[in-house]
């Protein structure tokens, strides 16, 4: 029945003021008046519809994004539309699109890497979309070894250019999104040759195709890579290929703020480190961590307001069955991946403010803060995003059979969102960065230098070596110093047990590569530490509204004791805590599912998700799930007639030659 709401009761049993609560989520009241507006918007606009995506041959699938993104931005100019709002349509079109590696790291490549007059030439054309550009860094060779990308730029000191080349196939591009099919230009990352010597990795504008026909320049072979995981999914993007064959440009147009080429060919290196041309990597992975909550709360959304709706076993006396939701295995299972949602929130908003922070240093050349900036956003985007993926999946799992459904919404976000956990750096690749700067913070104790920020915690080594757990009773582990010790000490005894292990090797690079699991682990135990820090911080906050504060305790609560049950071995393994402290942590996680129960549907309300950007039957707001999936059945096209087409063909003579077969 349309209009009736199936969720009411659920959502009458909330403890807590849930407008007030959809701010919180979204960070500011201001924020959340931009996100309900803008994805109100876009719900209602017919041009942005999801309609049979998932069904949609490859070409024509990508035609429809074309068209939505150039919709998107014709909606844009007509509302004139402010930067951030821009954004946030972008955003709740919900369609990757070649516009995102235009908006996300084209500009911001030539923003971070480009003098003021390259800024002033480039980003105009590209703010008007006069010039559509991409990220073009990845070879089919090379992707995380950046150092060993093969693609080359020699300086021409006669004609003053730069000449392009790609000497090897391994060196061709592969990867860039919104190369293969659209993008006219793309900042190339290449080894930089002057008087014969190479200096290494670069970054050079490069024009692909013409501003005209859209034909590739001379020099220039371009294409799509093909087919990736999913159905519809990520196939919306046109991920490229891209080969040089001598293509000269201007020497102008090498990003020169980390360093220049004089018109004489001489190698300049400014007194900005080099790392900063790495910074379009660091921008992109503190969004990503931010993106980690929206698409883990949008399946956690679906897989809640589902597991409310969905019912097996338990009726007594003719009365109903039991909600799944009301499992505690379900609850095992689901309540943790929502407070992560939460918890990925709170530290994605900090990650947003250490990100600004650090900008704003490095324009007054100050670059003390870039290496812990650079563990952040590596060890968080590996943290968050490998966190996430897993909870698409489960969630899947969590509504059962029809969670398989393309319907369900799941297994598109699952096959978009994968891809996280490799670009950007490669999952694994990055938590070893964040044990690299371990190491060396550790190596450095004692040196007289004080560990800062986020690695504060190491200061007081001698006390969290040594220091034991004073938890005696379940309700202990509610109190955030008992908690917050707990993280420090599995995490500075683990990364101080790799540096000991380290020290036995006479070479410490070959001691790097044969401890690199276990430095990979003590990189995990760290990025937790700030993760359940900044929840516990965020409660330090005055929060306004009748309980919100409350139920924000119970999910830091939920997400802290969570991981400590997951890795009791390491708890216990450095001997932090007993075996019956980690009992008391269980205890104590059981009675907050309980206390989190009533709230769930309005938690996941909070999210503020309108049924079209979740585009899940699950997941209705109204929960009226069994006669949707029962009508989006009869739109299969498959059943678009009662006999099957190919039944003459195949099905026909095989039931033929069962009869005579029988007959027989
Ligand atoms: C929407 C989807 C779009 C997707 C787009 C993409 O995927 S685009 C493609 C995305 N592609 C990828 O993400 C590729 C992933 N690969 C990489 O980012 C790099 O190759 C690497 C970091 C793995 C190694 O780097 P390396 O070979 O240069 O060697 P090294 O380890 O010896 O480090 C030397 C020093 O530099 C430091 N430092 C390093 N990075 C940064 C940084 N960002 N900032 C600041 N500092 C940084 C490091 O800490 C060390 O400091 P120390 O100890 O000397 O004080
Ligand atoms: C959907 C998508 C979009 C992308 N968009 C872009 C884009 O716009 N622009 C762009 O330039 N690139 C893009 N990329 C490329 C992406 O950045 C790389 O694929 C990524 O950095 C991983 O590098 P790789 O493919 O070389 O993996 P590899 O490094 O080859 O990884 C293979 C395996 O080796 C392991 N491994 C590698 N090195 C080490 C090590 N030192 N220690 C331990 N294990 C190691 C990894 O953990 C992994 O398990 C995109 C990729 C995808 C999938």
């Amino acid at each position: 029945m349309e209009g009736v709401d199936y969720l009411a009761d659920e959502r009458k049993k909330a403890e807590f003021d849930v407008n007030e609560m959809k701010i919180v989520w979204a960070g500011s009241r201001h924020n959340f008046e931009l996100s309900d507006r803008i994805s109100k918007l876009v719900a209602n606009d017919p041009g942005f519809s999801k309609e049979g995506r998932t069904m949609l041959p490859r070409k024509e699938l990508f035609k429809n994004t074309l068209r939505k993104a150039t919709y998107a931005w014709k909606r844009i100019i007509e509302l004139r539309l402010s930067e951030e709002e821009a954004a946030k349509l972008r955003h709740f079109v919900d369609e990757p699109a070649f516009t995102d590696l235009h908006w996300g790291m084209f500009i911001p490549a030539i923003k971070g890497q480009g003098t003021d007059e390259q800024q002033k030439k480039w980003l105009p054309l590209a703010y008007k979309m006069q010039i559509i550009g991409c990220y073009a860094q990845t070879e089919l060779g090379h992707g995380s070894n950046v150092q060993g990308l093969e693609t080359t730029a020699t300086f021409d000191p006669q004609t003053d250019e730069f000449v392009i080349h790609s000497p090897t196939l391994t060196s061709s591009k592969w990867w860039p999104g919104g190369l293969g099919k659209v993008s006219t230009h793309a900042v190339v990352y290449a080894r930089l040759i002057t008087n014969g010597k190479d200096y290494g990795i670069n970054g050079f504008i490069v024009q692909l195709r013409s501003l005209e026909d859209h034909k590739p320049l001379p020099g220039v072979t371009v294409g799509d890579i093909g087919l990736k995981f999913g159905n519809g999914a990520y196939n919306t993007m046109d991920n490229g290929v891209l080969r040089f064959d001598h293509v000269r440009i201007p020497r102008d147009q090498m990003l020169m703020r980390v360093s220049q080429v004089t018109r004489e060919g001489k190698y300049v290196q400014s007194d900005v480190p080099r790392q900063l041309l790495y910074g379009t990597m660091v921008y992109v992975r503190q969004t990503i961590v931010s993106d980690a909550s929206n698409a883990l709360s949008r399946a956690v959304c679906i897989a809640t307001r589902y597991s409310a709706v969905r019912r097996q076993f338990g009726s007594q006396n003719g009365g109903q069955e039991i909600q799944v939701i009301d499992y505690k295995t379900q609850q095992n299972r689901l309540f943790p991946l929502l407070a992560s949602a939460y918890a990925f929130r709170f530290v994605g908003e900090w990650l947003k403010w250490l990100y600004t922070d650090v900008t704003q240093r490095l324009q007054a050349n100050d670059f003390s803060t870039l290496p812990e900036a650079h563990a952040c956003t590596a060890g968080l985007k590996s943290l968050t995003t490998t966190a996430t993926a897993d909870g698409i999946e489960e969630c899947r799992k969590l509504c059962g059979g029809h969670g398989y459904l393309c319907s369900s919404g799941l297994p598109e976000l699952f096959a978009v969102y994968v891809p996280a956990c490799t670009y950007e750096g490669d999952n694994t690749v990055l938590l070893l960065q964040v044990a690299r700067f371990l190491m060396k913070t550790v190596s450095q104790l004692g040196s007289g230098k004080k560990p800062v920020g986020t690695i504060a915690y190491m200061g007081r080594i001698e006390h969290l070596m040594q220091c034991r757990s004073d938890v005696k009773q379940a309700k202990d582990w509610l109190k955030p110093s008992a908690v917050v010790e707990a993280f420090e000490a599995r995490a500075a005894r683990m990364s101080v047990a790799c540096a000991q292990n380290l020290s036995k090797f006479d070479n410490p690079e070959e001691g790097f590569a044969e401890l690199a699991a276990d430095l990979a682990e003590a990189a995990v135990a760290h990025c937790q530490l700030i993760v359940v820090s900044k929840f516990i911080e965020k409660l330090q906050q005055d929060i306004p509204g009748e309980g919100v504060k409350q139920q924000l305790e119970v999910l830091c609560g939920i997400y802290y004791l969570f991981l400590l049950h997951k890795h009791q071995g390491d708890f216990l393994g450095t001997g932090y805590i007993t075996s019956k402290q980690a009992s008391l942590a269980n205890d104590q996680l059981r009675a907050l599912y309980s206390q989190l129960r009533p709230n769930a549907i309005s938690l996941v309300d909070a999210f503020n998700y309108t049924d079209h950007f979740l585009d899940s039957i699950l997941g209705r707001y109204d929960g009226n799930v069994y006669p949707k999936l029962y009508e989006a059945a009869w739109k299969d096209p498959l059943n678009q007639s009662d006999i099957a087409d190919g039944f003459h063909e195949y099905i026909r003579p095989l039931l033929k030659q069962q009869l005579r077969t029988a007959r027989l």
